[in-house]
């Protein structure tokens, strides 16, 4: 019988932050397929869908002025202008989940985990993915032929400001065998999740094993 069943447990929000290209997109996606308790936090924005984006998967595709609207609102548990455009986590799906022991996993940048610090760095688990080598990033970014090569030395160039917030997260994972890095990450999750101040009713737990010894 798992910790689950005998103690609950507050849910956690799981933030995963790494410069483009590195494998956050890929980690996520394993950690969600793999595992029921977690869920995606999908996040509002002004800009435009892509191709194959799934409104209410990917996004929610907002206009400018209900964006305004739902941040005048407090709907946000945090937002930001990226570029041209605004993105803000909705609060209650967040608050939801927690409150029902189930985790969320944030892909949002280290602006956005700043913020989320702010306001519940209890529940906030903040993991931050290295690439192996400078080639590495550089030649996973060509491998997935997403982007023109402008977008890609953009990405390029922008990594190193993007690594300058590391110190800023409680773990770090060197992406170099995917395996290895999920399994990090996985054990990181697991970990966290026993935390003693995550378990609700463990004192009446406590309790009641002393009570019978
Ligand atoms: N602060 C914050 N940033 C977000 C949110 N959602 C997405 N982002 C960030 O906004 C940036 C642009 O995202 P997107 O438009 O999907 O483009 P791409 O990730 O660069 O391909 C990325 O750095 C995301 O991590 C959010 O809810 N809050
Ligand atoms: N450990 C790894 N070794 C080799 N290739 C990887 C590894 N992790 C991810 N990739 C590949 O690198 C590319 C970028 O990964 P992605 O998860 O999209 O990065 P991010 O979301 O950080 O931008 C993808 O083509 C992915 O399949």
């Amino acid at each position: 019988m798992s910790n689950k069943e005998l103690v609950g447990r507050r849910g956690l929000m799981l933030a995963l932050s790494s410069p483009s290209g590195a494998g956050k997109t890929t980690l996520s996606r394993k950690l969600l397929e793999s595992d029921p308790q977690i869920t995606m936090s999908v996040s509002a924005t002004t800009r435009k869908p892509r191709p194959g984006e799934v409104e209410g998967r990917d996004y929610y595709f907002v206009s400018t002025e209900d964006f305004g609207l739902m941040r005048n609102r407090g709907e946000f548990l945090e937002s930001a202008k990226v570029f041209d455009n605004y993105y803000g986590t909705p609060r209650a799906p967040v608050e939801n989940a927690l409150s029902l022991g189930h985790d969320v996993l944030f892909d949002i940048d280290w602006q956005g985990v700043q913020q989320l610090d702010e306001v519940a760095h209890e529940d906030l688990v903040k993991v931050f993915v290295l690439p192996p080598s400078v080639q590495d990033l550089e030649r996973r970014l060509n491998v997935r032929a997403q982007d023109s090569a402008e977008v890609v030395a953009a990405r390029m160039a922008k990594a190193s400001d993007e690594i300058s917030h590391y110190q800023e997260y409680d773990y770090i994972i060197i992406n170099d065998d995917v395996e290895r890095a999920f399994g990090e990450l996985h054990s990181i999750l697991q970990a966290e999740r026993l935390r003693r101040r995550r378990l609700t009713g463990l004192s009446d737990f406590v309790k009641r094993l002393r009570d019978t010894l």
